[in-house]
């Protein structure tokens, strides 16, 4: 589905990655590690065409990627005046998703907060709130930046769950976090300027 040939990026005259070569097939989740300021975020904005400024090779094999692609980035990205539930249906509907909306708020917990401010919302909440968007999601394709910031175990256990769920599906799941997904997960590790596949 992906295939990286010789990925190179630089930011402010810093190496940030370079021969990063790889492939990511349908069904895989790769977890992109690495230490704070490594690349991890610059390097999924790449996957999703968001930064430009690159060399080498980010090729899919995906005609209308834009279509095919959930990304979530660093930010929880919603209102603070819209409560949970107007949040996933404006996501929804920005994105073409469509689902049962309460039954993706009930299983990020947020079931009883639906009509809630988010602003009214701890961090975990927030973070639950764009997470749902993953159990109403039929994209092949999830990149996923930070997914675990600020969430408990119980929705740690659950993402994990969600995310093994869609892989066995087919969906390739990409995503930054030092949270190692049960099961066969490969792992992509950027330090001093280097990008290793070590799994
Ligand atoms: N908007 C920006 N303009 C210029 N340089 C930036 C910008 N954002 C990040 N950088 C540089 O790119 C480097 C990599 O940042 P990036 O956000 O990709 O790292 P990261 O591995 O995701 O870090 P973290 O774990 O802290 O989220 C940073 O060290 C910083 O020097």
């Amino acid at each position: 589905m992906l295939t990286l040939a010789s990925l190179a990026c630089e930011r402010d005259d810093r190496v940030l990655f370079s021969g990063l070569t790889m492939q990511a097939r349908a069904g895989e989740i790769w977890q992109i590690t690495g230490a704070n300021g490594a690349g991890k975020t610059t390097l999924l904005r790449i996957l999703v065409g968001l930064h430009g400024f690159y060399e080498g090779r980010c090729q899919w094999a995906i005609p209308r990627l834009q279509e095919e692609l959930l990304y979530l980035g660093h930010q929880p990205g919603i209102r603070e005046e819209l409560s949970a539930e107007e949040n996933l249906r404006f996501a929804c509907a920005l994105n073409g998703q469509a689902g049962d909306l309460m039954s993706a708020l009930q299983a990020v917990g947020l079931r009883g907060f639906e009509d809630v401010p988010a602003a009214h919302l701890s961090a975990g909440q927030k973070r639950r709130i764009a997470l749902a968007r993953l159990w109403l999601s039929r994209k092949r394709v999830w990149v996923l930046d930070e997914p675990y910031t600020a969430i408990d175990q119980h929705g740690v256990e659950s993402l994990d769950a969600c995310l093994q769920s869609a892989a066995g599906q087919g969906t390739l799941v990409i995503y930054t976090s030092h949270h190692r997904v049960d099961g066969r997960v490969r792992r992509l590790h950027l330090a001093g300027g280097q990008a290793e596949v070590v799994s």
